[in-house]
């Protein structure tokens, strides 16, 4: 199917898309996907979907019900009870999961430790990704998501889509910066180069599918990451324009 934006219907604006605008982005833990998506979303009027958070936030749910990790149909039964709700307001993002808000909680070492185990798990990803098509269909005044797969599983249709790549030892160097250096050097390779070796078992986030374009954020600033990408939206969709 073409990766061209509709441009049939608005009307009296024949050059403008009808469709809202979706922008997807992937890439490794430690790239900047979650701060460069916020910050498009923030730029372009757009929602924003962390699909992150939502692994997190089941992975958190299955430790806090004391499930086994292992057991991936107790894992995959807990998480299709589950009642998932989250904020899509980049300048307001939360989570929330059977009542709890676990916005904060979900950033946990212990969670980072835990969450491949579930993101792995080929059922709970079936559930999630279908939750999120929903999200991103949902979202009318258009969206920006970001994950591992969002350019080849969740909208592999989206207009604008995005690997963004970064050295290992420039995401490193930036987790342990965010995390702290009270951190043990250890423990903050685990949380990047360990989880990407698991979590690339299940999505391909090191190799740009056709017509995804490769952005390497390494010697970038964050400005100059968001500039990057905005400039890869489609006339038809330039929300000065089209708004
Ligand atoms: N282009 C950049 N240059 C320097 N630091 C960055 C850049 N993009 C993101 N960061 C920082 O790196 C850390 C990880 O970014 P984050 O957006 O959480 O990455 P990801 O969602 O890909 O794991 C954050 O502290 C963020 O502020
Ligand atoms: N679309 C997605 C998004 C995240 N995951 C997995 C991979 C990661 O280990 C966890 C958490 O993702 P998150 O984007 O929060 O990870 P970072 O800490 O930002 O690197 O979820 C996934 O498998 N598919």
């Amino acid at each position: 199917m073409s990766d061209a934006p509709r441009t049939s219907g608005t009307p009296g604006h024949p050059l403008l898309s009808d469709a809202p605008l979706v922008v997807a982005i992937d890439g490794p833990s430690g790239s900047g996907k979650s701060s460069t998506s916020r910050g498009v979303a923030a730029r372009l009027g757009l929602a924003y979907l962390d699909t992150g958070a939502m692994y997190r936030a089941v992975t958190w749910l299955a430790v806090h019900e004391g499930v086994d990790l292992t057991d991936t149909d107790a894992v995959a039964d807990l998480v299709a009870r589950s009642q998932l709700v989250l904020e899509l307001d980049p300048a307001h993002h939360s989570v929330t999961i059977d009542g709890h808000d676990v916005t904060t909680a979900i950033r946990d070492p212990d969670v980072s430790a835990a969450v491949s185990a579930v993101a792995t798990n080929l059922a709970v990803r079936a559930d999630l990704v279908a939750r999120q098509k929903q999200v991103i269909a949902d979202a009318a005044g258009g969206i920006v998501a970001e994950g591992r797969d969002i350019t080849t599983v969740v909208a592999p249709e989206a207009p604008v889509r995005v690997l963004l790549v970064a050295d290992p030892a420039a995401r490193v160097a930036r987790r342990h910066a965010e995390l702290g250096e009270h951190v043990d050097a250890e423990a903050v390779h685990d949380q990047v180069v360990r989880r990407d070796r698991d979590d690339s078992t299940v999505a391909a986030f090191h190799d740009a599918a056709p017509g995804v374009t490769v952005l390497d954020s390494t010697e970038l600033t964050l400005e100059q990451v968001i500039d990057a990408i905005c400039a890869l939206v489609p006339a038809a969709y330039d929300p000065a324009v089209a708004r």
